[in-house]
């Protein structure tokens, strides 16, 4: 199993109900889930917990035979770098720095170097124009930018793929794009894909599709 999630509970802050309680959930290598569900429901506190970005109350998150929340923060960030790429609403590029630098400095934390081949490669196989890649990101588009931070989620060859309401900004035609070259990379590296979102139209793409509801049992006798 690629991912685990045991007994998981999440309670923020000073609040006295937890926001998320999953029992259990799993993940098999390679698989792609569509997790969708109301705003307030759980969904980003979950991606946060699997990214390793949160930690739960009690409970463990299993990812590749490591308990990820109990690795230390430093190790943790270093796991992450190595075995997830993340790809949130806010894509949170440098915004001075260029495309190809947003990348290196991804592979960089993940422990590789000599990137500029590999980091220019996958910004063309996501439509990325040469003349852009040496451009401040702030300067490309929307859509742009989500390709960049796709590429740069995938730098490190990832086993897990994490994307959280990517298409929300942009055009139906956008999204479309979007979409096929994402999928087009995680099929080609069989990245298993927790993709999240509220645009129930992108299911058809996924053979696993999951209301978050379902996962997370808050309010539930379990
Ligand atoms: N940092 C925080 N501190 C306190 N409460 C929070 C925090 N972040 C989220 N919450 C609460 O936790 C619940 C779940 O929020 P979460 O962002 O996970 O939902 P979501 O399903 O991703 O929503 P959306 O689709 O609007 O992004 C909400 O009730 C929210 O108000």
């Amino acid at each position: 199993m690629l991912v685990s999630i045991q007994d998981l509970s999440v309670v923020y802050g000073d609040a006295t109900s937890p926001v998320l309680e999953i029992p259990q959930w799993s993940l098999q290598a390679g698989e792609r889930v569509f997790i969708h569900g109301p705003s307030g429901a759980g969904k980003s506190t979950l991606l946060n917990m699997l990214a390793g970005i949160l930690l739960p109350n009690s409970g463990t998150i299993t990812i590749l035979d490591k308990p990820i929340n109990k690795l230390s923060g430093r190790k943790r960030d270093k796991w992450r770098a190595q075995h997830i790429g993340v790809v949130f609403q806010q894509f949170n590029l440098i915004p001075y720095l260029s495309a190809i630098e947003n990348i290196k400095l991804a592979a960089y934390f993940g422990g590789s170097r000599n990137t500029t081949q590999r980091a220019t490669e996958l910004l063309i196989s996501l439509k990325i124009d040469k003349q852009l890649h040496q451009q401040a990101t702030a300067r490309l588009s929307i859509g742009q930018q989500q390709r960049v931070a796709i590429a740069r989620a995938l730098i490190n060859q990832p086993e897990l793929l994490i994307v959280d309401e990517p298409t929300s900004a942009l055009d139906e035609y956008n999204r479309d794009v979007f979409m096929s070259l994402l999928l087009e990379q995680v099929n080609q590296h069989r990245t298993a894909l927790i993709f999240v979102s509220h645009d129930l139209a992108l299911a058809k793409m996924f053979s696993r599709v999951e209301a978050i509801s379902d996962i997370n049992k808050v309010g539930e006798q379990v």
